[in-house]
């Protein structure tokens, strides 16, 4: 079936003012869903993002039998069933454009007696699935079919009984860790996961707040050790998800390219693990308060004045990686506004999210005018005060892709067209909207 695809193009635009607040972070609305229907009785959601990935999670959450219902803009609620008491679901689980839909989801299948069809789109079928299958396979669960590869359609037979594991994960991924966590959740013993560097840690926050006994230690010199009791009784508890930083990361980077901007993000999560953006900005020369600090919901939260600033290029060492992982298109896009060269060291993960997103962001910026180079897993930024743009950009069904040179053309001398604004409904579908009403110009 051919899919409609429309172009939007970002003017250079005057400065940005006014006070925006990021959708809810869509990794804690994932989980959310996903414990609601592990827990027995009703979890009640706040601020859920309603983006394409979280409705399809809470779609398959649906299928799998909970009840879910949407109360009011991002109020949702869940009735689950609980740990074990999973249904056979009837149909094919479609999570769309996500890997975290479906690498989650494939944890909780594979602890659970049940069979399914696991299946996403045209970019999600390119995507790497053996390393959660692995593991999971260790644990008892058996794939029946799977596409070249190791990848969707991928049918999962889950497990009554999952073998108690201690994983040691290659990869610093938290869609890893969490879907051994999640198969572990119905197994009559601990599940250890390790991984080599600290990922995001909502999984483990969640499964705590929700009743779960996890113990987390260090391991190495910077990866953690993650152990998990199994078969507690999961209780509902309400969730207010707080305001996404991979997503406020858009905003953030418009404000510091955009001369004489004076703009505030309010309620950004600030978990030091999703913060690395923030980090690598400053280090840059970026201008940015962070105003009130504050505790929402389980997580710290502030609010961010951001204003206009000349940014110098710097080296990102790789161990930062995985604290602003969907956060390098972006960051990619302000390095080639800053004076001298910017290095982004060790990001070969890039290349199996949306889209091979080192190779998108290269061209993109080349479409720009911008001069990038590759080599083995860094990219090398060679930025200047000012971007010529003018080029047409390729998105390859990458929300992140989409958005980041959407900003680009905010900033650069001529207008910059992307070639297919759906996808970034997946992640942020005020998106336009909330940059328009500070002063982005897009037609
Ligand atoms: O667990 C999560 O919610 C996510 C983990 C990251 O992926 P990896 O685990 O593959 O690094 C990130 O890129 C993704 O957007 C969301
Ligand atoms: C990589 C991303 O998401 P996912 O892996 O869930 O598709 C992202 O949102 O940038």
């Amino acid at each position: 079936m051919e899919v409609a695809t429309s172009r939007l193009t970002a003017e250079r635009s005057g400065p940005l003012a006014g006070r925006i607040k990021p959708p809810g972070d869509k990794s804690i609305s994932h989980r959310a869903l996903i414990l609601g229907l592990l827990s027995v009785g009703t979890t009640e959601i706040t601020g859920l993002l309603e983006g394409e990935d979280v409705i399809h999670t809470a779609k398959v959450c649906g299928a799998l039998g909970a009840r879910v219902e949407r109360l009011a803009p991002g109020r949702w609620r869940v009735e689950g069933c609980g740990i074990g008491s999973l249904l056979q679901p009837e149909e094919t689980l479609d999570f769309g454009n996500s890997g975290t839909g479906m690498r989650l989801m494939m944890g909780v299948v594979a602890g659970h007696p049940i069979t399914a069809t696991l299946d996403g789109d045209a970019s999600l079928r390119t995507r790497p699935m053996r390393r959660v299958l692995d593991p999971l396979m260790m644990m008892g669960a058996q794939t029946l079919s799977q596409a070249e590869g190791g990848r969707c359609p991928i049918i999962l037979k889950g497990t009554a009984e999952p073998i108690p594991i201690v994983y040691k994960s290659p990869v610093a991924s938290a869609q890893i860790k969490s879907a051994v966590l999640l198969a572990g959740l119905n197994s009559p013993g601990e599940t250890s996961v390790i991984e080599p560097e600290a990922s995001r840690d909502h999984t483990e926050k969640m499964l705590r707040y929700f009743g779960a006994a996890l113990k987390v230690e260090p391991f190495g010199e910077n990866g953690r050790k993650i152990t998990l009791q199994g078969r507690p009784e999961l209780k509902p508890a309400p969730v207010a998800v707080p305001g996404d930083p991979s997503s406020a990361a858009f905003a953030l980077v418009a404000a510091t390219i955009v001369e004489n901007s004076d703009i505030v993000i309010e309620s950004m999560m600030m978990n030091p693990l999703r913060t690395g953006l923030l980090t690598t900005l400053l280090e840059m020369g970026a201008d940015i308060e962070i105003i009130d600090r504050r505790e929402e919901g389980g997580e710290e939260v502030a609010d961010l004045r951001v204003r206009g600033a000349a940014l110098k290029g710097v080296d990102v060492p790789a161990a930062r990686a995985p604290s602003m992982i969907d956060e390098y298109p972006i960051l990619a896009v302000a390095a080639s506004f800053a004076r001298g060269q910017t290095r982004m060291r060790g990001l070969g993960e890039l290349r199996v999210k949306e889209s091979d997103r080192l190779e998108a962001v290269a061209a993109g910026l080349r479409a720009c005018g911008v001069d990038p180079q590759i080599i083995g897993d860094d990219l090398i930024v060679e930025g200047g005060a000012e971007v010529s743009g003018g080029g047409l950009v390729a998105t390859h069904l990458d929300h992140r892709i989409a958005m980041s040179f959407l900003i680009l053309g905010l900033a650069a001398q001529k207008p910059v067209a992307i070639d297919d604004v759906g996808m970034i409904a997946t992640s942020f579908p005020d998106f336009r909207a909330q940059m328009e009403s500070l002063g982005a110009r897009f037609s």
